[in-house]
């Protein structure tokens, strides 16, 4: 698996400096309120892709006063080995190290430390909009298919270009023009379609996980999940472009393509996030990060590491330690934040290698090992 050996943070929210080896499995933070448990988690999601998950504003996670945050962390990945480093400045700069060298692709750092977040924001998987499942749907693609980035990028490029063409009206007459949109129209439906297979191919792969982990998870039944690929499933996306050329010329952007794509997570024939009581979406979507951790972890010769933010909150007790004991059966490194520690105290077996950390005003320390474990070790 991908295992954080070492982590050092400094001066990231109220984490002043906190340096940590945590149990390559798992891995409990707990403390009140505004101790900074979430910080710690952000501080590891700044180092897997330099950004947080809180914020788009990088200057609020940078501790008041200080100039920058900075994490380190070594982490290994089967034989591998890696020393990583992520710096954020005030002035919105990112400094990214790998092994020593500098990194200018921030994809460097989610192909050596993939993390997959478990947090109230995940909810947006269900009451969100189709770009938080699109997002979802793109992190499992991008790990098992390299070709994916590539088309992702000629897509996106094509759809600027093709939408400025669409708002600019003094461009759009003449020969020039209809061979400029020819062009755009050919490179997008080209890298539309290829998106749509590789994400295609990922959803029927996901599909069956999914179901299999809810069912372990829980015993909500009809539960259906389903991909739209943005564009009429009977045509082609360049039959479409052409199609709908008048319609997007009068809004000034292109209607139809893999920008439109979605997951649809219903319950009963109803959007799920319409009948689903809270704690019955919790176990929904995390059954669909769990399923992209486990697809993960078989194509790839090591598993994700899970940030999980306040386990307990929405779950009862036999929910939340199937939730405990799944994690623990993944090969994957988890940490969990939550308030009390001994909410999940012993949701797994002596045979699981468990860490408990204290948090208190932005301070980490390991839980001691109580004298009678010290004993019979
Ligand atoms: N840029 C910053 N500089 C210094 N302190 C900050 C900064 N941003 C947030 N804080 C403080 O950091 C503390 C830690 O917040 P954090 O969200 O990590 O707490 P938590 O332990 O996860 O709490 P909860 O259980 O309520 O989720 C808070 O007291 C917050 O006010």
């Amino acid at each position: 698996m991908s295992c954080l050996e070492k982590i050092s943070v400094t001066d990231t929210r109220n984490l002043v400096s906190v340096t940590l080896t945590p149990s390559p499995s798992i891995n409990i933070l707990h403390g009140v309120n505004g101790s900074g448990k979430t910080s710690f988690l952000e501080a590891i999601h700044l180092l897997g892709t330099a950004r947080s998950f809180r914020s788009t504003k990088v200057k609020s996670v940078i501790r008041q006063g200080q100039e920058a945050c900075i994490v380190f962390g070594k982490v290994g990945a089967g034989e591998h080995s890696w020393a990583l480093g992520v710096s954020r400045t005030q002035d919105a700069s990112c400094k990214v190290h790998i092994n020593g060298e500098s990194a200018r692709l921030t994809s460097d750092l989610a192909a050596i430390l993939p993390l997959q977040v478990i947090n109230p924001d995940t909810f947006r998987l269900l009451e969100g909009s189709p770009k938080d499942r699109r997002q979802f749907l793109d992190w499992g693609v991008f790990h098992v298919e390299h070709r994916f980035l590539n088309a992702w990028k000629r897509a996106q490029k094509a759809m600027k270009q093709r939408n400025a063409f669409l708002r600019n009206s003094s461009a759009r007459h003449g020969k020039i023009a209809d061979s400029l949109l020819d062009v755009w129209n050919v490179e997008l439906a080209h890298s539309g379609e290829e998106i749509d297979s590789y994400r295609q191919s990922y959803f029927e792969k996901l599909k069956p996980v999914f179901e299999e982990t809810l069912a372990q998870l829980t015993d909500l039944s009809d539960i259906q999940i389903s991909y739209t690929r943005g564009w009429d499933k009977e045509s082609s996306l360049r039959e479409v472009l052409d199609r709908s050329l008048k319609r997007d010329l009068e809004s000034g952007y292109t209607h139809w393509g893999p920008h439109r794509a979605d997951i649809r997570i219903r319950h009963k024939g109803a959007p799920a996030v319409e009948s689903l009581s809270r704690g019955q979406q919790k176990a929904v979507v995390c059954a669909l990060k769990l399923a992209q951790g486990k697809l993960f972890s078989e194509s790839k010769a090591f598993g994700c590491v899970y940030l999980i933010d306040d386990l307990p909150s929405e779950l009862d007790k036999e929910h939340r330690y199937k939730l405990c004991r799944m994690l623990g059966n993944m090969d994957a490194q988890v940490f969990i934040t939550c308030v009390e520690q001994g909410a999940l105290a012993d949701a797994w077996g002596t045979d699981k290698d468990v860490k408990m950390f204290h948090v208190e005003h932005g301070v980490i320390l390991e839980d001691s090992v109580e004298p009678a474990a010290e004993a019979s070790a």
